[in-house]
């Protein structure tokens, strides 16, 4: 496939030379990422634009038109040092274009990455000026795009490598599906996974005076079998130092990591800061990511909270082996609509055959309120419920949970 550049102008007169009136440029589009090609260009710098930047400098400016949409694009060729971690990190963008494609096959909405170029932050090669398709089509997009280049920043900082050093020293792990089983024979009602969350993108604000700690010992105290804690900063207003502190306080409740996993770094990373669990989200992760998440989990010890929405998600997570735990997400996280029957929609027939076949826990989430609403979700099949909202708005979250199960369930 073409694209056609409609105009150009050589910006930097010290390159200006290397320019002659034959100079001719062409893009070329694969999996609708870029390169452009220059002929007529000095003889030993060859005939690429982005590799002969090593001798040179100057700046590009187009205008392309790129699947019959204009693209203003600013090519702008850094000094030569640079230009291989460049390089590099336009190789890095291609292949997440290219793992979009592969997850839009199997049903996957979110794209890992904006389709049209680098997110306008990035600093690269190419510059790609914010366009529509470069817009997130929604909050749970918005989400993994941030997190991406998140995750890319963090793992700047520590290498994959450390943190396999220091998982030698992370807190002994403890049973976070045994938690929930137990939980379930000693009560008769759903394992509770009771969710440590200051503020979510759907609710805003949910509890103005937020102290992590004494919502996580208040819920202990009320009979959780297992902790959710809100990992991400900027739209939940969670921390990795919440998770610590929890872990620091002496909670004996395992620990969920509540995180948006887009790399298996991701996974390391959270063990180390003490988790006994993470989230993989269906809507978010290919199935060979899944899988291949799932055998890291297993590999350094953490429970994985496989997350689904639908009905296809739900499908292709029963065709992997060696899940334990599903959560049915009754909030859409594309919409944020709420609708607890979800829950019972997943869970009938076949599917449902399907998942006690195959000995899984299954976590009935969001949305839940009240006793009618937790006899609703024990009824269509889950032995676990993963509640935020309705305990943590509460002043005091230990009686929430009295109020939610309808009895006490710590006992
Ligand atoms: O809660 C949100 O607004 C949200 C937005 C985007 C992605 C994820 C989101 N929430 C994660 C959850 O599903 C809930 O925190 C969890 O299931 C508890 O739900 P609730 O009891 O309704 O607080």
């Amino acid at each position: 496939m073409s694209c056609r550049i409609t105009t150009f102008t050589v910006s930097n007169p010290n390159c200006s030379k290397l320019w002659s009136k034959k100079t001719s440029i062409k893009a070329f589009c694969s999996f609708r990422s870029l390169r452009v090609s220059v002929s007529g260009y000095p003889r030993g710098i060859g005939n690429s634009l982005l590799h002969s930047s090593s001798n040179s400098r100057f700046r590009l400016a187009a205008s392309l038109e790129l699947h019959g949409m204009k693209n203003e694009i600013l090519v702008a060729t850094p000094p030569s040092d640079s230009v291989v971690v460049d390089e590099l990190k336009n190789k890095e963008w291609e292949i997440g274009v290219l793992k979009d494609e592969i997850a839009a096959m199997q049903g996957i909405r979110i794209r890992r990455t904006p389709p049209t170029g680098p997110p306008a932050h990035y600093v690269g090669t190419f510059e790609f000026l914010q366009n529509e398709d470069n817009t997130p089509r929604n909050k749970l997009e918005e989400i993994v795009w941030t997190k991406y280049v998140e995750v890319k920043e963090m793992k700047e900082k520590n290498a994959l490598s450390s943190l396999k050093k220091a998982l030698d020293n992370a807190p002994p792990l403890r049973d976070f599906i045994g938690s929930l089983k137990e939980s379930y024979l000693r009560t008769g009602s759903p394992g509770l996974i009771a969710e440590v969350k200051k503020a979510s993108p759907s609710r805003g604000v949910l509890r103005e005076n937020f102290h992590p700690v004494e919502v996580a010992k208040a819920y202990e105290k009320g009979g959780a079998a297992c902790l959710s804690v809100l990992t991400d900063e900027k739209y939940f207003q969670g921390s990795f130092e919440n998770l610590v502190a929890i872990r620091n306080a002496g909670v004996k409740c395992p620990l969920l990591c509540k995180e948006f996993i887009v790399d298996a770094w991701q996974l390391y990373y959270a063990r180390t800061k003490g988790a006994d669990a993470v989230l993989l989200i269906a809507a978010v992760l290919p199935d060979i990511d899944i899988k291949y998440m799932l055998k890291i989990c297993r590999k350094i010890g953490l429970a994985a909270l496989v997350e689904v929405h639908d009905e296809n998600e739900m499908d292709r997570m029963l065709a992997i082996d060696g899940i334990e735990l599903i959560g049915i997400n009754n909030r859409n996280l594309e919409t944020f609509e709420v609708d607890i029957s979800n829950t019972k929609k997943l869970l009938e027939g076949e599917r449902g055959e399907k998942l006690r076949q195959k000995n899984i826990i299954v976590v009935g989430e969001s949305g839940l309120f009240t006793p009618a609403d937790i006899a609703y979700v024990q009824e269509a099949g889950v032995k676990a419920i993963l509640v935020g909202e309705s305990i943590v708005k509460q002043e005091d979250p230990t009686k929430g949970i009295r109020d939610l199960f309808g009895k006490d369930i710590s006992a």
